[in-house]
Parts: C-alpha cells; structure tokens; sequence
C-alpha cells in the first residue's frame, strides 16, 4: 500500500493568576513558562530525599523537587527555576529588558508559522501534506478543569476543513475516548495516551481501504498496572484538595493546577510513595501535571512514524507532516521531523523555550488561523489547478 507521489485524499511561568480570564465554559489559564517538563525518573532508593531540613521555613516548590531526583544535575536547576517563574510570587517585572532580548532572538529562530505560511506552503510543492494536530493548549484553550477543556464550534469546523484535504490526526495525553468526546470528528486519526492508543478514521471515513481498523495499542499489557495505581492514587490524593487524578488509559495525569503550591510537597510525596512500587511505571512532568506512563520506547514522535507509516508514507520523499503542539510531550515529534529532515513542528507558546519545532505560534486561535489559511491556500491552488 503506497501512495507517495499522489494524493490519496481528493476532495470527497507557568503563572495562572495575573493571566486568568474567565469563559463561558471555565477559567483559561496562561501559562507564562510552561517549560517545565523534565524526565524524571523516580528516587525509589533515596527516601533521604523526603526529610525536611527543619533549619528554616520550606520552600514547598523545592521541597517538591527533592522528592523527586532527575536525571541530571543541571535538569533540577532548570526544574526550579521554571517552576520559580511559575508562582505568582516569583514573577520578573515583565518590562525586563534580557527578557525582551531573550524573547526576541527565540522569535527569530523560530518565526511565527503565520508569517512563514508562503514557506511552508511552498515546501509542500508535489508533497502531501499530513496534518497532526495536540489538543491541550493547541485546539483548545488550558483551562483549570481538564474536563471542560472544550473546543469552540469555529475550531472544530476548521479542523474539519482541513482533514477534507490533508489527512490529520489528533496526538494526545488525553485517554483517546475522551479526546474524541471533545473533537466529536469521525475522519480523523486519534493517537491517545501520548500516542500509546492508536485508531483510524471510523468506519464510512476511511480515506482509503488500506487504514480500516489501523489500531494500535503498544502498551496494552500496562492495562492492568495502571488501572491499579489510578486507583490508588486517587485515594491516596483525595485529602489534598483541589487534586485531579486522570485515567487516560495507558497513563494516568495528576493534575495539580488547581493544588495550592504549599501541598506540593505532600503530593509529590504521596505520588513517590505509590510509584516506588512500579518500576516499569515512569513519570514526567506537563502543564502543571505529573504524568505517569509505562517505560515502553514509544511516545509522540513515534506515533507520528507510526501513522505515516499506516498512511503510505513510510519512506516517502513526497510528504510534509506538519505537527503543532504545546506541550514538552510534543517535542518527541518535532524531534522526529527534525531528525527526518521532513515536514515542521509548531510550538504553540508565547514564551520562549527549547524546543525542537521550528515555527511557533502563540495560541490556540493562531492556531485556529493557520489552519483557516492552509483550507483557504488549498481550495484555492485546487479551483486554479481545475481552470487550467
Ligand atoms: O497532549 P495534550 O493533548 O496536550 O494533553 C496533555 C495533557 O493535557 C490535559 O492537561 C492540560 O490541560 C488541562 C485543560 O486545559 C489543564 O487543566 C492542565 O493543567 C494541563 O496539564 C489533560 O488533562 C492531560 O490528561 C493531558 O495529559
């Protein structure tokens, strides 16, 4: 099954407070430095780590930290430092001028993918283009309640223009069931549990034959592991208020946004003490959550490959995937690009961060925009190609 060379789909700091306003469906947060995802691995050995000093008053952020021993040295620092500038407390005066400079020479090397559209539009000559598209913070708005991380009704008919002409996926850390409750958009791919639960387009939408039924879940065995330290850890954190635990499937999401940053400590505490058990269990760290998922090499940027693959496009030169997303999760895929040498990430922020992506845009209606002008830029080359 290959279809390169032709279209096989025809027209058929972190900070929440100054930042907050309210919508109609929940409070949208603005996450000033969300650069905070770090690997951590899980100091099952060193329960040193958990005591307090008791010399002065703890500082819960970095209380938190010790709970947790990352990989390297230096990767605390950052960790302390992003989660500094994450507390109201800690907020620079924002007319800094190292971090206008700062803020300037990111945007530089990587321009808004508004303004680099002739670009990319042009790269995709003879090429089709694949969409894959995060939800958090990229289709929808961060909001305090994961569950009302709705998208607007305008977003998800531009995402439905666009999957008429590029095949598209969803790439999420979201449970793909849920995901799908939120886009409700049959013809889509869905890649849940960042990418650990795969499916086609449902049945009626397939763009061809070949992809009825692609599933694909490489963490299936994990099942009954992390349905058990779901459970525990839901009642384990149920005396902290404000804590969410969040079954997606094949991970599990402590969210603590909504967590005040003195009960941290006592929360990383209480995830350590059900992790220590699971070996085969890893956790990272998003947007003011402590994601837990199974130590299998698979994650975002290979469900990318994966898709690509399903598609037709295994070792294609006539393809440009193009990825947008927020969150560090993402940046698996923007590797893979990178490394490919093939297609471009977009990070979806405002802030600068390390990223792998090469274009950003700031938010999700930019998003919204981007892809309004890639329905517009494609309908319009097809009625040129027809008058010819
Ligand atoms: O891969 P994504 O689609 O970006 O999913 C990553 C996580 O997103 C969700 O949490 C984030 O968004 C919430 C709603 O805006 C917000 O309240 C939370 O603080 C963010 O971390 C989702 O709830 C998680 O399960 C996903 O893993």
């Amino acid at each position: 099954m290959r279809f390169c060379g032709s279209n096989p789909f025809p027209l058929s700091s972190v900070h929440f407070s100054d930042k907050t306003k309210m919508t109609k469906q929940n409070v949208v947060v603005s996450d000033a430095n969300s650069a905070i995802n770090m690997e951590i691995t899980l100091a099952a050995s060193n329960s040193s780590l958990f005591s307090s000093s008791g010399q002065k008053p703890p500082n819960p952020k970095k209380k938190f930290l010790k709970k947790l021993e990352i990989k390297t040295g230096p990767k605390i620092n950052a960790w302390v430092d992003s989660m500094n500038a994450s507390s109201p407390t800690h907020i620079k005066s924002s007319a800094s001028l190292s971090a206008n400079e700062e803020h300037g020479s990111w945007i530089v090397r990587h321009p808004s993918a508004l303004n680099m559209f002739e670009q990319i539009t042009g790269a995709s000559k003879g090429k089709q283009i694949v969409m894959f598209l995060d939800y958090d913070g990229t289709l929808s708005p961060i909001v305090e309640d994961p569950d009302r991380a709705f998208m607007s009704e305008s977003m998800r008919a531009a995402v439905r223009d666009v999957a008429r002409y590029f095949p598209t996926a969803i790439v999420t850390g979201r449970c793909r069931d849920k995901v799908y409750r939120f886009v409700r958009l049959a013809e889509l791919y869905y890649a849940g549990s960042h990418g650990m639960d795969i499916k086609g387009p449902a049945k009626g939408h397939n763009y061809k034959k070949a992809n009825q039924g692609v599933l694909f879940q490489p963490a299936s065995e994990f099942l009954p592991m992390i349905n058990e330290v779901n459970k525990t850890l839901v009642e384990k954190t149920k005396s902290i208020p404000g804590v969410n635990v969040e079954n997606n499937k094949f991970c599990v999401s402590v969210h603590f946004r909504r967590v005040d940053e003195k009960k941290w400590s006592a929360l990383a505490e209480m995830v350590w003490s059900v992790l220590k058990d699971y070996p085969k269990l890893r956790l990272s760290q998003g947007r003011k959550v402590l994601e837990i998922r199974p130590t299998i090499k698979w994650d975002k940027g290979k469900a990318l490959e994966f898709l690509l693959e399903s598609l037709g496009f295994a070792n294609c030169k006539d393809v440009l995937p193009v990825y947008i997303g927020d969150d560090r999760t993402d940046e698996d895929a923007f590797k893979v690009l990178r490394d490919r040498g093939q297609g471009f990430g977009i990070l979806v922020s405002k802030t600068p961060k390390d990223t792998n992506a090469s274009y950003t845009l700031q938010e999700p209606s930019e998003v919204m925009d981007f892809l309004l002008r890639l329905v517009e830029w494609k309908s319009t080359s097809l009625r040129g190609n027809l008058k010819v």
